[in-house]
């Protein structure tokens, strides 16, 4: 094989003319897949070439609506934030996917709602994973004598942060939503949009699911070129949509392919989009891609078939956690050697667990499991669960800090973190820092699909009783 990648398009970007070339032609020592770029410099084996960590700035969107579709898990924190498997958040999983993808210059763009999420990337992506030269950079919507006002869309977050996303000059820019759980080498994303020399490259899902709702649907041409795009509108709304509503776009059902929100695009063509050819648009998706698919421009698919929860909905979210204790997991694989989820080491003592019945569940870090009995559960870190306590098919997130029984300064109940003696729990998810008294039932009993009890500190969403952060679920409820 012989390919000859030509950056022409980069006219503000120097870099050498790379060729790949047959194992055989540099003799048996080398690796298959080994390109040497320049003989004086280190050879990239097994990686793009240029490599990814000089070449590519991803830039991850970590929250942005005040309308969540996870709220009330978004109350306050960002969808970055929100806690996931016991021990990690879900930024995580995107963090750590540039990371082995052996992309370490990663621009994170917040907004609402975004304290914990500005504070865990700070403290968890120090430097430390990213080799040198890599960081988590994270950058907060600010104002300043140019721009004033909140970040009004992705495109318009993007085009105020340019002035330090240009101070690197690498080749492309990899836009990323910052909550989805997924898996993907983005080197073979990168090598194919290289290898088609597109301007912009989208990734499309390729297992579409029975239950696709309202994604963003690209038309592609057997080439996997993007011939059209629409935007779902009614996901904003978060309203469900049927199939039949997904497929309208095109009669010839089998070309369409929902989007996952995934965009490589050449910095130039960024600058370009943002500055010359739509200056004002504020949106990537329904401003930025339509409009350069209306200019021409080549915008290649590239399809991904692996596991992808794109935590849509709170069902989403707790189907994800739920996924984390299968047997078989298939879904996302939290035990893979190679490709690890990293996250902030938190140091804390190791669960103590004192005559607790613990079948198919994953207990995070640092709980204090009495006489209670746990099946099919995700215990997030901290989390204490009194003598007697039954806790089914649930999503328990835990505590931030270990808090003492009893009323201490500035607490207005006697009920401690956490779930009290002979509480009865299932399928709900409990968010961190509640408080459930003793014999409480957490079970749907009216079996109740959507329903806001907020003022009680709970919301219904799809059949799941959610506990808000920090809640109070006096002694005796029944919820
Ligand atoms: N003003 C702002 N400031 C900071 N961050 C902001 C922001 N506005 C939005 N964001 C964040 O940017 C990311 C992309 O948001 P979008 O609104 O473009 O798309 P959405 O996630 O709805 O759908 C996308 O992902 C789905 C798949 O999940 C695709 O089908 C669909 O086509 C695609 O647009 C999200 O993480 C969002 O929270």
């Amino acid at each position: 094989m012989v390919m000859s990648l030509h950056y022409s398009l980069y006219s503000n970007v120097k870099l050498p003319l790379f060729c790949y070339k047959p194992a055989s032609e540099f003799g048996s020592k080398f690796h298959p897949n080994l390109f040497i770029k320049n003989s004086s410099e280190p050879e990239c084996l097994n990686q793009l070439c240029p490599p990814a960590n000089q070449s590519v700035a991803a830039i991850v969107f970590g929250d942005g609506s005040s309308h969540s579709r996870l709220y009330p898990l978004t109350k306050r924190r960002s969808e970055g934030a929100i806690p996931i498997a016991g021990n990690y958040r879900l930024i995580d999983a995107v963090v750590s996917n540039c990371i082995n993808s052996n992309i370490t210059k990663i621009y994170a763009l917040t907004q609402y709602n975004s304290t914990s999420l500005n504070s865990h990337l700070s403290r968890a992506y120090s430097g430390a994973r990213l080799s040198k030269e890599g960081f988590v950079e994270v950058i907060a919507a600010y104002q300043s004598p140019d721009d004033n006002g909140w970040f009004q869309g992705t495109a318009d977050a993007i085009r105020r942060c340019l002035w330090l996303l240009e101070e690197y000059p690498v080749v492309e820019f990899l836009v990323l939503p910052g909550y989805h759980l997924y898996k993907m080498d983005y080197q073979k994303l990168i090598d194919t949009h290289r290898r088609s020399k597109a301007d912009i490259t989208v990734s499309v899902f390729g297992n579409k699911k029975g239950e696709d709702l309202g994604f963003g649907i690209f038309k592609l041409n057997d080439e996997n070129l993007v011939l059209e795009f629409r935007e779902n509108h009614e996901m904003s709304t978060r309203k469900s949509l049927s199939v039949e509503n997904l497929v309208n776009f095109d009669d010839n059902e089998k070309c369409n392919f929902p989007s996952m929100g995934i965009y490589v695009i050449n910095r130039n063509i960024m600058i370009k989009l943002l500055t010359e050819y739509f200056p004002t648009a504020n949106d990537l998706k329904s401003e930025l891609i339509p409009g350069a698919i209306s200019l021409g421009m080549k915008i290649h698919a590239y399809q991904f078939n692996g596991y992808w929860e794109d935590m849509r909905t709170i069902e989403a979210y707790y189907r994800a956690n739920m996924e984390t204790i299968q047997k078989t997991n298939k879904a996302y694989n939290f035990h893979d050697r190679d490709s690890p989820l990293y996250t902030l080491p938190r140091h804390l003592p190791p669960t103590l667990v004192t005559d607790a019945v613990i079948t198919d569940s994953v207990i995070g870090d640092g709980c204090i499991l009495s006489k209670c009995r746990i099946k099919g559960t995700v215990v997030g870190m901290r989390t204490r669960i009194g003598d007697k306590a039954v806790i089914e098919d649930s999503v328990i997130m835990g505590s931030d800090t270990y808090h003492q029984t009893g009323i201490s300064e500035g607490e207005h109940t006697s009920i401690p973190v956490g779930i009290g003696e002979g509480s009865i729990i299932r399928k709900a998810i409990i968010d961190k820092n509640a408080r459930i008294g003793k014999n409480v039932m957490i079970i749907n009993k009216d079996n109740v699909q959507d329903g806001n009890m907020e003022a009680n500190g709970y919301i219904i969403a799809g059949g799941i009783i959610v506990i808000i952060r920090s809640a109070i679920i006096p002694d005796g409820s029944i919820l």
